[in-house]
């Protein structure tokens, strides 16, 4: 039987020393709001990768030091558009949603398109639709909007104004353009878990970048780019630079080295983020979980927010190959 596994991300970018400790807390509160839910110890005989990923996913949704749901980047009207897409490994289920608004979580109308299964794929008005008719609370325009993602925005304007362009900057890494202080592409968040009966599921929800233009797209809600999972693969959630990993379609990549050329999910991981920054500049980051169970954790960017708990204890990091660890309680 699968030794079940959650492992998720706070999203890759150029994270502030300041934001760290923020980060670590809000991992931490979604491994715990997520884990009895798929520990073996939960009395009920093992939860499900389903329930677990979603509730990981919904709780950095909730905190403002991730850039989904509360706390999304702004595009340049300063309006929050939303993406995020959950996929199942036994029947390549899925739910993307794009473009929504004035709801607090993407990752449970991606849930509900995934379970009505007629469609795989919504976007705007229709995701819309489906969020209020699905249960979710329409909030009041502007809900999701903080202080720190509004003056991303302004640092991102002024940049414009200045005549850097920060998107341009960071996918021509070789050259010597100007760096944001703050990374316009914020910290996207996703999971993924794999429960005892072998099932593996995957969520990632995102605000997208900062400065995108009203009807952008990126990678999140893309299959095989933002999130993939396949019980007889693997699951895979991305992060990073969209247009960079939509072109490189990175989880998908991920996936074909292990199964190809049978690399681990760390080997695999490492090898297809070094190699997608190479190519097209841009960074990312992606955690694995392979169907054996073993992990992946990789990123190109200069830091990246991921925590897993196995054994009791739960293993967490921002940076290089830095693993902090300390033992698991409901109250971490
Ligand atoms: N930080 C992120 O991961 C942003 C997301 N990948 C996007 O480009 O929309």
């Amino acid at each position: 039987m699968p030794r079940p596994v959650l492992l998720i991300h706070g999203g890759a970018g150029d994270i502030s020393d300041s934001r760290i400790a923020g980060k670590f807390a809000g991992i931490k509160q979604a491994l715990r709001s997520a884990w009895g839910l798929l520990s073996p110890d939960n009395g009920s005989g093992g939860g499900s990768a389903l329930d677990a990923v979603e509730a990981a996913v919904r709780s950095m949704e909730l905190d403002e030091n991730f850039n989904a749901g509360y706390g999304s980047c702004l595009n340049t009207n300063g309006q929050v558009e939303m993406e995020a897409s959950l996929m199942e490994g036994r029947d390549l289920r899925a739910g993307c949603i794009t473009l929504l608004q004035d709801v607090m979580h993407p990752i449970t109308v991606a849930r509900r398109l995934m379970e009505k299964q007629r469609h795989t794929f919504l976007g705007g008005a229709a995701a819309q639709e489906l969020a209020l008719a699905t249960g979710s609370e329409r909030l009041q325009p502007g809900a999701l909007v903080t202080e720190g993602a509004r003056f991303t925005l302004k640092e991102f304007q002024d940049q414009m104004t200045q005549g850097k362009d920060p998107f341009f900057a960071r996918t021509e890494l070789a050259e010597d353009k100007p760096v944001p202080k703050t990374d316009p592409s914020g910290e996207t968040v996703g999971a993924v878990a794999m429960d005892a009966s072998g099932q593996i599921v995957v969520g990632t929800s995102t605000g997208g970048i900062t400065g995108k233009w009203p009807g952008r797209i990126g990678d999140t809600p893309i299959l095989g780019s933002g999130t993939y999972a396949d019980n007889c693969r693997g699951g895979v959630s991305t992060t990073g630079h969209g247009e960079t990993l939509m072109r490189y379609n990175l989880a998908q990549r991920i996936l074909a080295a292990m199964e190809y050329q049978g690399l681990s999910a760390q080997a695999a991981a490492d090898k297809e983020c070094r190699e997608m920054t190479k190519r097209l500049g841009g960074t990312g980051g992606a955690i694995v979980v392979g169907h054996s169970g073993d992990l992946g954790i990789s990123f190109t960017s200069r830091r990246m927010a991921w925590g897993y708990v196995q054994d009791g204890t739960i293993f967490y990091g921002i940076e290089g190959q830095v693993v902090h660890q300390e033992p698991f309680t409901v109250s971490t």
